[in-house]
């Protein structure tokens, strides 16, 4: 059990682009007999909700993940708020991905920056491509309506709009407004009941992210709850973290859409030496270890590292 801080590598790297407000990502990696394990919630969420994440962790170094069914997961690149050739040169610079995730209702930017985004990525992708987008649920349902009409002929078609809006009623309204396929993210992963969703037939896909779900086996019995089609997604992630990620989309019996795990790519470094970067659009199913002189660039100042040690005391009490 690491009581220890010495058995808590923190680890602190900057994105290379600005991502829902966040310019650094940092957290914790542990050891234990199962393997290389990561908690690292975002700093807005308490113990409480941070629980979840540390079961994650837990289940990561202590049990054996499940068989996995495939040998590769497709993967979408992600494109953060960023000007049209920024996210031109991103999406020729991802792997082959064949599916883009664009992010959407940044503030401070307008909707004629979200339409020139979506045609520089469309144009990137060429006509056969998918492409989604994230709101972070930062519409009303009317807003919602009227940007979908507007996005989705920008985009040239969308495959689906994950979390326009906020909350399980919100997305079911927009719903039977729109004709763009609803994925739910929020209302799976920050709510007190991720059934809730399937019950009031408030999306078409739902985003499981396995560490603020409680882990990769908590995300297969969600999934089969739940009974709609999976996008497997990262919470940024070293590929540490990822790993478990990757373990879910390869044990869950169907995976229909692309993944949202190829995030490695927004990190400025890694922790491992092959990180989960994509080739051919897809990630090979594998669990890479930490490399000691990539953790020891990437470890936290002794601040941060105080600050984490003291976040794992706080969840483990509690546990
Ligand atoms: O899904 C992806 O392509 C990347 C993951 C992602 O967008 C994300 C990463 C961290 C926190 C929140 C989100 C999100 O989906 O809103
Ligand atoms: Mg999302």
């Amino acid at each position: 059990m690491p009581r220890h801080p010495a058995d808590l590598h923190v680890w602190s790297v900057p994105l290379r682009t600005r991502f829902r407000g966040l310019t650094v990502r940092d957290g914790v990696l542990l050891r234990g007999p199962a393997g290389w394990a990561e908690f690292s919630p975002f700093w807005d969420y308490d113990a409480t909700e941070s629980a979840a994440w540390w079961r994650a962790a837990r289940e990561a170094a202590d049990v054996r993940w499940p068989a996995p069914l495939r040998s590769r997961i497709p993967v979408n690149v992600t494109v953060p708020a960023v000007d049209p050739e920024t996210a031109h040169r991103i999406v020729l610079a991802s792997g082959g991905c064949r599916t883009a995730k664009v992010k959407v209702a940044e503030p401070g930017q307008s909707v004629a920056d979200e339409i020139a985004r979506l045609e520089a990525v469309r144009d990137a992708l060429g006509p056969g491509g998918a492409i989604r987008i994230d709101a972070n649920a930062a519409w009303d349902v009317d807003t919602a309506v009227a940007r979908l009409v507007a996005l989705d002929r920008a985009a040239g078609g969308l495959e689906y709009a994950e979390q326009p809006v906020p909350g399980v009623d919100g997305l079911a309204a927009l719903r039977r407004r729109t004709h763009v396929p609803i994925a739910a993210d929020e209302s799976i992963r920050r709510a007190d009941d991720p059934l809730a969703v399937a019950r009031a037939h408030a999306a078409d896909v739902v985003v499981l992210k396995v560490q603020p779900l409680g882990g990769v086996r908590a995300c297969l019995d969600l999934a089969e709850r739940i009974g709609l089609p999976v996008v497997v997604s990262s919470a940024l992630e070293s590929s540490v973290g990822l790993a478990a990620g990757v373990a879910l989309a390869a044990a869950l019996p169907e995976l229909p859409y692309a993944c949202g795990l190829a995030t490695a790519q927004l990190l400025s470094a890694d922790v491992v030496t092959d990180p989960f970067l994509p080739v051919d659009g897809a990630l090979d199913v594998r669990r890479p270890e930490p490399d000691p002189a990539l953790l020891a660039a990437a470890a936290a100042d002794d601040d941060l590292t105080a600050r984490w040690v003291d976040r794992v005391a706080a969840v483990e009490a509690r546990a």
